[in-house]
């Protein structure tokens, strides 16, 4: 098997209706400035030529990828049926960007690609062909046989890394959701995540409250005191750093922001409004917990300004640059010479 630093990363485009490709075809047109690795895209091939005239080298085989890539944007053709048009997403295009990310996610199982950076897909269009999982996330676990309890899903942006331990849920849901095991595996997912990807030997962690002002001593709620606290305990006593429960509306400003090197957060929300404040232009989503690397931008599919020639490629940019980076630095740390 190849290093990975010799591997070109896998880009599925997402729904070819979204901001996907135009981002990805953004960034191959803009490699050399945004410092970028060579990668393959997997997708839709029309929705490439919709939004962009640049060349395109299909491929069968991503071996062929690192030689194309200098010609033209390396593309794993994954065609949609029926009509395709920028911002009217389908059926058909649903499950194309499905059929991307699995191809893409099996071409990193195997060892073929670096890493894998995910395009955004449209989860409502995802639930209305039948996909069970709550997101991306979780369907890359589970091809790769982990438990969706222990990944964590990392947002992370170049002065902030943030992780809900809830994600894609009902927010009326979230309170009967949230147990000091749940809690305690996604912290050691992004403690653990923390070392291997972005070499931090002693990462500290702060953990976030739930109620307002971390339930003001059980007079907001008991959920602190019940549930997230015992998990601090735990963790603690396992020697991790970790601290917490800080009220979460005075955790994110920059002087908080310098005593962590994450915030684990309880709801998706109160993970990802800080960080898309912070870095909406450069955050990254990174599936900490998995055997390969898995990236994606933080934004989704924008079908609102798709085929506009208006999406910023910088986040994708971003990721494909992180995914680099932890494969790097998995490459360079691991016990067994070129895994
Ligand atoms: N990585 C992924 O697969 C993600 C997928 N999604 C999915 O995307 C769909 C739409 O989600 P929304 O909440 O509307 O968020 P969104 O990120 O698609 O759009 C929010 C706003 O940001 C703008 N925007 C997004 N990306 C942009 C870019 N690259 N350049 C310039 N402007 C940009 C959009 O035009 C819109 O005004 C949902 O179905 C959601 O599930 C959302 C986040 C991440
Ligand atoms: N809000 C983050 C998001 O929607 C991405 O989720 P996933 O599809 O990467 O699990």
């Amino acid at each position: 098997m190849a290093s990975p630093l010799l591997l070109p990363l896998a880009v599925s485009l997402g729904d070819p209706a979204g901001v996907g490709p135009e981002v990805v075809a953004k960034c191959w047109d803009g490699r050399r400035a945004l410092g970028l690795p060579p990668f393959v895209a997997v997708g839709d091939p029309r929705s490439l030529t919709q939004v962009w005239d640049g060349d395109i080298a299909v491929i069968d085989d991503p071996r062929h990828a690192a030689d194309a890539f200098a010609h033209g944007l390396p593309l794993l053709a994954v065609p949609a049926a029926g009509s395709s048009v920028p911002g009217c997403p389908t059926m058909a295009g649903a499950h194309c960007s499905l059929d991307s990310l699995e191809l893409a996610v099996g071409l990193a199982r195997s060892g073929s690609v670096a890493a894998v950076v995910t395009g955004p897909v449209s989860k409502q269009q995802l639930y209305a062909i039948g996909f069970t999982h709550p997101g991306q996330t979780e369907f890359v676990a589970e091809r790769c046989g982990v438990s969706p309890g222990n990944v964590a899903m990392m947002l992370a942006g170049p002065t902030l890394r943030t992780v809900p331990v809830t994600t894609h849920l009902p927010l009326r849901e979230v309170a009967d959701r949230l147990t000091p095991g749940l809690i305690e595996a996604r912290a050691r997912a992004t403690l653990r995540g923390l070392q291997r990807n972005f070499g931090l030997a002693e990462p500290r962690l702060a953990v976030a409250g739930f109620n307002p002002h971390a339930g003001e001593g059980g007079a907001l709620g008991r959920e602190e005191i019940e549930v997230i606290q015992p998990a601090i305990e735990t963790l603690q006593a396992e020697g991790w750093q970790v601290s917490g429960p800080y009220p979460a509306d005075t955790m994110f400003h920059a002087a908080a922001r310098a005593r962590y090197d994450a915030a684990l957060c309880m709801y998706h929300d109160q993970a990802l409004i800080p960080l898309k404040a912070l870095h909406f232009e450069e955050g990254v989503n990174l599936t900490l917990g998995l055997p390969i690397v898995r990236t994606s931008p933080d934004h989704g599919t924008a079908f609102d300004i798709a085929g506009e020639d208006r999406a910023d490629p910088r986040a994708m940019a971003a990721a494909m640059r992180m995914a680099a980076d932890c494969a790097a630095h998995r490459a360079a740390n691991s016990p067994v010479p070129g895994l």
